[in-house]
């Protein structure tokens, strides 16, 4: 078997957060918390995410645009084929150890293309010098050859040679995404990473730079790291995925397999987010609420339990999901002190109706999809119980009460990954007791 180009184990970047006159590290921004993914050579892996899940930090921390706060990152290009690791298990590859010049030289086999194509050039320069400049840089002296190798790759991205002394402010949106891949190919690099290289661009757009990064691809035998939102994107351009949610990689697959039988609920949620023609494709009616939470004090357990339409319910429970989630989403508002049983009275008197008791619990009942009456007696009296503490001022115990009350798996136990098939993992506790998956020698 051969290896692969890029080997990434147990990366983190966690940004410290810092407080006071003493500047002193109060926490941490878990931003990327551990992920692990192979790209082998011609492959291209998508890597997708809500806004916040962490992407683009992964990104830069494998390009060390950003340095990894620890993890191994191991490049097997630019002539660095067959290294074996040192005795001491580190690996000579490992670019999270590089120094200057081995970065130097890990920079021209591996690019990046951002997602904003404006942002991304100097008007005062000609788009032909922007380009060569980094031929330059490496040590190509002789101009006329330059320019003769950009006024190539101008072309192959489907520009003109001629158009080498123009300047930026002369080509639209898409021109100039391709202008940024012809000068992320001056290199002749192993592996691109593109982030979100085409969100910035009209629809009709973004299909012809797919087509050409397809095209490229083939042509320069590149791998490529495709990060975007977008799952319609990640289809078409993609053979595998990772699918990212607040730092970790909950589910890892190939796409074909990804889109007709996705394992994770984050995954089916990205999924049915996206209209389809395709039936099997499509996973409908799953609304992803609210935003990815803060990664400096993530939820425990499963990290998704908190927006999760499949979370578990306790041993011996059987209720209706809605009803649970409702239930689920209610303790963590009342735990946070999120709700205002003064505004809930409030807007009761505003619509002309008389703010009693039963009408305030009515209206939390539809504010959280709660139904008339929960069906297990329990978690129905567990959540009347804890009204009725909030209509008497005792937030504090209502929340307690829940806490005691309404608890889920999710909620306490990490997830481990599960392997639904070769090359496809995912992490969900729904699937404990499946074939788990090798143990990553990393995660020692
Ligand atoms: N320098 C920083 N300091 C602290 N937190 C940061 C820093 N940079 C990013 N973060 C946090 O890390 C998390 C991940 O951000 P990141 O930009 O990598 O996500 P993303 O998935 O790429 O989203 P987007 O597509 O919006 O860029 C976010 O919560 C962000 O606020």
């Amino acid at each position: 078997m051969t290896e692969p180009l890029l080997s990434v184990r147990d990366l983190k970047k966690h940004y410290p957060i810092r407080k006071g006159i003493f500047n002193r590290q109060v926490g941490a921004a878990r931003a990327v918390d551990g992920i692990s993914f192979d790209i082998e050579r011609g492959e291209t892996l998508g890597l997708v995410g809500e806004s916040g899940c962490g992407k683009s930090t992964a990104a830069s921390s494998v390009i060390r645009l950003e340095e990894p706060t620890a993890g191994e990152v191991v490049f097997n290009g630019n002539g660095r084929e067959n290294a074996t690791r040192n005795a001491d298990g580190t690996h000579p590859n490992d670019v999270t150890a590089f120094d200057d010049e081995e970065l130097k030289a890990f920079r021209r086999g591996a690019q990046m293309v951002f997602q904003d194509p404006s942002s991304s050039f100097d008007p005062r320069m000609s788009i032909g010098n922007a380009v060569g400049e980094l031929l330059k840089i490496h040590g190509m002296s002789d101009r006329y050859r330059r320019r003769a190798i950009v006024e190539d790759l101008l072309e192959r991205v489907g520009l003109s040679g001629n158009d080498f002394d123009r300047y930026p402010h002369e080509f639209s949106g898409g021109q100039k995404q391709r202008i940024a891949l012809a000068r992320a190919l001056v290199l002749n690099p192993d592996l691109i990473i593109a982030d979100e290289p085409v969100s910035a661009l009209d629809v009709s757009i973004q299909a012809e730079i797919l087509s050409l990064i397809d095209d490229l691809q083939e042509e320069f035998g590149l791998s490529l790291l495709f990060i975007s939102h977008d799952m319609s994107v990640i289809r078409q351009i993609c053979d595998r995925v990772a699918v990212m949610y607040l730092g970790e990689i909950v589910e890892i697959g190939p796409v074909g397999e990804i889109f007709t039988d996705p394992q994770h609920p984050y995954t089916e949620a990205l999924l049915s987010s996206i209209p389809t023609p395709d039936p099997r494709a499509s996973v409908g009616g799953i609304e992803l609420k609210g935003t990815v939470p803060s990664p400096t004090n993530p939820p425990s357990g499963c990290r998704f339990h908190t927006r999760c339409h499949r979370v578990i319910q306790p041993e011996g429970v059987d209720v209706d999901q809605d009803d649970w989630r409702g239930l689920l989403n209610f303790r963590e508002s009342v735990a946070t002190g999120r709700v205002d049983i003064e505004q809930v009275r409030e807007s009761l008197t505003a619509g002309g109706e008389e703010p009693t008791d039963r009408a305030i619990q009515a209206e939390l009942r539809e504010e959280f999809d709660i139904g008339d009456s929960i069906g297990d007696e329990d978690l129905e009296e567990a959540f009347t119980e804890s009204v009725r503490l909030l209509l008497d001022g005792n937030a504090e115990r209502a929340g307690q009460f829940l806490e005691e009350r309404v608890t889920t798996p999710c909620a306490q136990t990490v997830p481990e990954r599960t392997v639904h098939s070769p090359d496809h993992e995912s992490a969900c506790l729904r699937h404990e007791g499946r074939a788990s998956a090798e143990p990553n020698p990393a995660d020692d």
